[in-house]
């Protein structure tokens, strides 16, 4: 198989996307280290994998290609070279640059089939496993009140943060919290390793290595030359311009970004949670991120001569207006606006919708008057059961990384 990928759109069909099941890592949060991890509860697995099950079959019914970030990372780690290469940089990363138990992690884990190893990894080592002999190292009371050697990986469900797909290139995300700073080597691996895109000589417009912080989530691809990006708790201004910079001067096709500013906190952590695409000329909005009069601070940057052309915008609707040249807007309030159902709804993703295809989308059956406002809107509404995965602070759009879409 030879895949291809492009993302133009938001909502044009989606027909390859990446998805990663929960797994053991879920099992791995502790009340102690639940808010170092980004969790705001535990969920309950065995409920949380049927809730994803459910997720991927109605992309699969509705012609989407579902690829998993396990399998991928198996077909990998089968060559020996490539497996013992990302030993060693996951291993790194975790804080074991170069030492007794840097080596006693990389014999034990490159004994363990690629499938073992991968699940092992995303689960989080324990100290245990290590055996006694290494209690006194000195690297070892660093990690002395935690249970984990190497930490779980409980946030790599939302494989939307590891990267955007923005025209024919890659952004690989440089993640914010040192919790989810490991990820990124998934999709690096996947990308460059893999034989369904090694052919693919993808420009890449952010590495994982890259100065600046960016995040998925916070990477909305309007149409095929304007693209909108959050500066919010995850991704920097600089990282946006240097995104912008690397788009313009690399026949991108893009030209335009715009970007917005939201609030820095945990529940609107990423533009995807507060904003997304639903139709060529609808979106969800929660309404708290303007200002009373209606107000947000945005700019829209342009190549120009010099550089960088700025426009400063403070309407939300102006500015889709007049890059995406819409007459005519309709923004979908969260939980209609209501001052306890927007706020509420918000927490549980209700803005948070995946679209599959112009004016249809996916979102969490429990924001039921976000989806009841979508539906009054002429949207079509999939909705999946929500108790557990929503524990992890994302929804649909959180949980899926489009690789393909079809042009609009
Ligand atoms: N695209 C998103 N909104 N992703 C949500 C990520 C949630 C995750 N617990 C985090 O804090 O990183």
């Amino acid at each position: 198989m030879d895949l291809k990928i492009e993302i133009k759109s938001e909502i044009g069909k989606l027909k390859v996307v990446l998805l990663k099941q929960p797994g053991k890592e879920i099992e791995n949060i502790t009340p102690v280290t639940m808010h170092g991890l980004l969790f705001d509860d535990i969920p309950y697995l065995p409920e949380a994998q049927k809730e994803h099950e459910e997720f991927a079959a109605i992309l699969r019914q509705n012609g989407t290609h579902v690829l998993y970030l396990d399998d991928l990372m198996t077909d990998i780690l089968k060559n020996k070279t490539i497996k013992s290469n990302f030993l060693e940089e996951i291993i790194t990363a975790s804080g074991f640059a170069d030492n007794l138990t840097h080596t006693a992690l990389k014999t034990y884990l490159n004994s363990l089939e690629p499938r073992k190893m991968i699940t092992e990894l995303m689960a989080g080592i324990r100290k245990g496993l290590l055996g006694d002999e290494l209690r006194n190292l000195r690297s070892f009371p660093e990690v002395d009140d935690n249970p984990f050697i190497m930490a779980p990986m409980p946030n790599l469900y939302f494989t939307r943060d590891l990267a955007a797909i923005i025209g024919k290139g890659a952004s690989i995300s440089k993640m914010t919290f040192r919790a989810r700073q490991r990820e990124t080597l998934f999709i690096e691996y996947i990308l460059k390793q893999h034989p369904f895109f090694a052919q693919d000589k993808i420009p890449y417009w952010h590495q994982r290595n890259s100065q600046t912080r960016i995040e998925g989530g916070d990477v909305l691809v309007l149409n095929e030359h304007v693209v909108a990006v959050g500066i919010s708790q995850r991704t920097s201004a600089e990282a946006i311009e240097a995104l912008a910079d690397k788009l313009f001067k690399n026949n991108s096709g893009y030209d335009t970004v715009i970007a917005l500013k939201i609030p820095c906190n945990h529940a609107m952590m990423h533009l995807d949670t507060v904003f997304t695409m639903v139709n060529y000329d609808q979106f969800t909005v929660y309404p708290d991120i303007m200002q009373k009069n209606q107000e947000m601070d945005i700019w829209v940057l342009h190549p120009a001569d010099a550089g960088i052309e700025y426009l400063k915008y403070s309407s939300l609707e102006r500015v889709l207006k007049d890059t995406l040249q819409l007459d005519e807007l309709d923004l979908i309030y969260t939980g209609a606006g209501d001052e306890i159902a927007a706020p509420r709804e918000q927490w549980n993703d209700g803005s948070n919708t995946l679209t599959i295809a112009p004016g249809e989308v996916v979102t969490y059956n429990r924001n039921y008057i976000s989806n009841d406002l979508l539906r009054k809107h002429g949207i079509k509404v999939h909705e999946i059961s929500s108790s557990e995965l929503s524990r992890g602070r994302g929804g649909p759009r959180c949980m899926s990384l489009p690789l393909l879409r079809e042009k609009i």
